[in-house]
């Protein structure tokens, strides 16, 4: 099984280093194939020896430079969705493929290296590093990526620089506000430059104009970073700004 798992590991090595190549070599149209496909998603949990259906038959498509949203009431299944779609789960049926990667069927290890190299996360999870200044939670993003030393200064500056904080670098997160904080965590997200960026309800805490702001920065980062972004939502005002929004109910798209 160990070297069976240590081949996969270097195959999809091996296909994300081609990846790149292409990255560079090609720009993408925007409409061109998608860079994540959801096929038939089901996800049943046991609950107390019952099974609990909470995605009953997702179909959903990411397509390159797009800026997705899930909506829905809470509990209808959008976290549960976004963590199938980073990887971080996998679906009891169905089919999940980023790029041509089959993330229903690869092992844990192989579904983590994918992971750390061309996805970003804004999840409660993965919050901010509270003892660490806004520069250094963005260096340890680089860090765990395994990108060089030598570019590490000169992409947290351009990335700070992106979400607006330039001149609060060295701030710790509580000398932040929310807003500021939530910058510093796309910061973070993106500056391993992931093709894919995963946001759970990246406005939650925030009044109505930092949100616009939060909004107004994915909007700026998908046009010079080339990302895709999905997240998920509850506040209906900033639904204007997306290419697609999927409505969820129950498990289903509506
Ligand atoms: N690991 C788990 N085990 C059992 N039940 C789970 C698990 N994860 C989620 N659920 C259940 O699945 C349902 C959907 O949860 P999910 O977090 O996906 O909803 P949501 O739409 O993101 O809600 P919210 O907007 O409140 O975050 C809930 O009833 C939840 O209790």
């Amino acid at each position: 099984m160990t070297w069976w798992r240590r081949n996969q590991t270097a195959a999809v090595a091996a296909e994300l280093d081609t990846q790149v190549v292409e990255k560079e070599a090609v720009e993408e149209p925007a409409d061109q194939h998608p860079l994540l496909t959801v096929e038939s998603v089901e996800r049943t949990f046991q609950v107390g020896g019952q099974p609990l259906h909470v995605l009953k038959g997702i179909n959903m498509e990411l397509r390159p430079r797009q800026l997705v949203m899930l909506r829905g009431r809470s509990g209808s299944g959008k976290t549960t969705l976004l963590n199938m779609i980073g990887g971080l789960d996998q679906p009891t049926k169905g089919h999940i493929f980023f790029r041509d990667l089959p993330f229903h069927s690869m092992s844990d290890d192989d579904r983590t290296t994918v992971r750390r190299k061309q996805m970003g996360f804004i999840f409660q999870a993965f919050a901010l590093m509270p003892l660490l200044s806004a520069y250094e939670n963005v260096e340890l993003s680089l860090r765990m990526a395994g990108i060089p030393s030598g570019e590490w200064k000169s992409r947290v500056e351009h990335c700070m620089e992106l979400v607006g904080l330039s001149k609060r670098m060295h701030h710790r997160p509580f000398e932040l506000s929310g807003g500021e904080q939530q910058r510093v965590a796309i910061a973070k997200a993106i500056a391993h430059r992931p093709r894919l960026l995963l946001a759970d309800e990246p406005t939650a805490e925030l009044d109505s104009q930092m949100s616009a702001q939060i909004m107004s920065v994915f909007q700026n980062i998908i046009r010079t970073e080339q990302v895709t972004i999905c997240m998920t939502t509850h506040d209906p005002t900033i639904l204007e700004v997306a290419d697609h929004v999927y409505e969820m109910v129950d498990g289903r798209f509506i």
